[in-house]
C-alpha cells in the first residue's frame, strides 16, 4: 500500500498554512512528523483525512484519488485511522467499551480487544468508567482504540502526549510491532530522541514546507558532538580551523563533521577538544533533536548557565 499526497495546500481564510506539500509512503514504515507548535502538523493530519478544505493537492492510496465528495471520504476513513482526541472520549462508558467501538466501526475484530488490553498493560483500570481515569490512563486508551481500529494507516497526533517513560516505551514497542505488520504510520511528536528509537524518516515542517527529511535508513555521517558555551566554540576556532559544515547548535552543542579530515587531523582536534574543561565529547551521526536544533536554531538557554569559563583555556 501506498499513501501519496501531492501539492498540497492548505489555508484558514486567507492565512496559508501548508504549501505544496508532496511525499509518498509505502507500507511498512514509520514516518516522524517534526515541527514547533503551530507549525500545521495536525492541519496536515486534518487536511488528508478531509475534516478541513484543501485549497489544492491530491491524496491518493494506491494510486486511487480521494476527493472531498462524501463517498471518498467513508472510503478514505477506512483505511485511515486518527489518533482519537482525549476530548471525544466519553467520560460515563468503559475503555473496553470505546477499544470494543473502534473494533466494531473498522476491523470488525472484536476477539482481538482483549489481547491489545493485556499488551498495553490496561487490565486493572479498562472496565472503569473513563472519568475515573489519569491523562495518561486516557492517552493509553486512545491508543489501544487505534491499534484496535487495525487500518491500514495511522495517524499519531502527539501519541506521547503525558506518557510516562514506561509506557512511552511500551506504545514505541508496539509502533514496531505495527510497522512489522505493514502498517504506514505517521506520528507527530516532540519527543526527538523517541523518535530516533523507531522512526524511518522524520519530516520536519517550515514555512509551509515540507522543509527536510532525515532518512535514517541513508549512511549518516559521524560527527564530534561537543557540549560546549558560544565562546568555547569561539575560542576552539580560533584554535584550529574546523572543516566545512561546522554548526554550533542550540547554543550549546558544537557539531563537527568528520568526513572530510583524515585520521592526522581527527587526532589534533580530538585533542585540542580534550584540553576543554567540561565539554563532554560524544560522536556520532547526528539525531533528530540535533536536526531540530539546526533548522530551528533553538536556543537551549539552560547549558550555558554555570558554564561560563571566561579566564579558562580552550
Ligand atoms: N481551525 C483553525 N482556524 C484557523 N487557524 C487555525 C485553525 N487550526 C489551526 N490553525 C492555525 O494553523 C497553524 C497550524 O496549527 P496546527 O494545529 O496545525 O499546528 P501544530 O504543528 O499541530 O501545533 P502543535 O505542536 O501546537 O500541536 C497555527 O498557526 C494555528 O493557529
Amino acid at each position: 500500500m501506498t499513501l501519496t499526497i501531492t501539492d498540497m495546500t492548505v489555508a484558514y481564510g486567507d492565512r496559508v498554512v501548508l504549501e505544496n506539500i508532496s511525499f509518498t509512503l509505502n507500507e511498512g514504515q514509520i514516518i516522524g512528523l517534526v515541527a514547533p507548535n503551530g507549525t500545521g502538523k495536525t492541519t496536515l493530519f486534518n487536511a488528508i483525512m478531509r475534516f478541513i478544505p484543501v485549497r489544492s493537492g491530491t491524496i491518493e492510496v494506491d494510486g486511487t484519488a480521494y476527493s472531498a465528495k462524501d463517498k471518498d471520504v467513508l472510503a478514505l476513513h477506512k483505511l485511515i485511522t486518527f489518533f482519537p482526541n482525549q476530548a471525544d472520549l466519553h467520560e460515563n462508558f468503559s475503555g473496553t467499551e470505546h477499544i470494543q467501538m473502534y473494533a466494531d466501526m473498522w476491523s470488525g475484530k472484536r476477539d482481538q480487544v482483549q489481547a491489545i488490553i493485556k499488551r498495553l498493560e490496561m487490565e486493572d483500570y479498562v472496565d472503569r468508567k473513563v472519568s475515573t481515569y489519569s491523562l495518561g490512563m486516557r492517552q493509553r486508551l486512545c491508543f489501544a482504540m487505534v491499534v484496535a481500529a487495525d487500518t491500514p494507516i495511522m495517524f499519531m497526533d502527539e501519541v506521547m502526549n503525558g506518557l510516562d517513560p514506561e509506557n512511552v516505551s511500551l506504545v514505541s514497542d508496539i509502533l514496531i510491532d505495527l510497522r512489522r505488520d505493514g502498517k504506514i504510520i505517521m506520528v507527530a511528536s516532540h519527543l526527538l530522541d523517541n523518535l530516533d528509537e523507531y522512526a524511518d524518516k522524520v519530516f520536519f515542517l517550515k514555512d509551509k514546507q515540507l522543509h527536510f527529511v532525515f532518512d535514517h535508513h541513508v549512511d549518516k555521517i559521524d560527527y564530534f558532538k561537543l557540549m560546549c558555551t558560544q565562546k568555547q566554540a569561539e575560542k576552539l576556532e580560533e584554535s584550529i580551523a574546523l572543516p566545512e559544515g561546522t554548526m554550533h547548535l542550540g547554543n550549546s552543542m558544537l557539531c563537527i563533521p568528520l568526513e572530510t579530515l583524515n585520521e592526522k587531523e581527527q587526532l589534533a582536534l580530538y585533542q585540542m577538544i580534550r584540553q576543554m574543561k567540561d565539554g563532554a565529547l560524544t560522536v556520532g551521526p547526528l539525531g533528530t533533536g540535533e536536526y531540530y536544533s539546526h533548522l530551528y536554531g533553538l536556543e537551549l538557554h539552560s547549558y550555558d548557565r554555570g558554564h561560563e569559563h571566561e579566564t579558562e583555556p580552550v
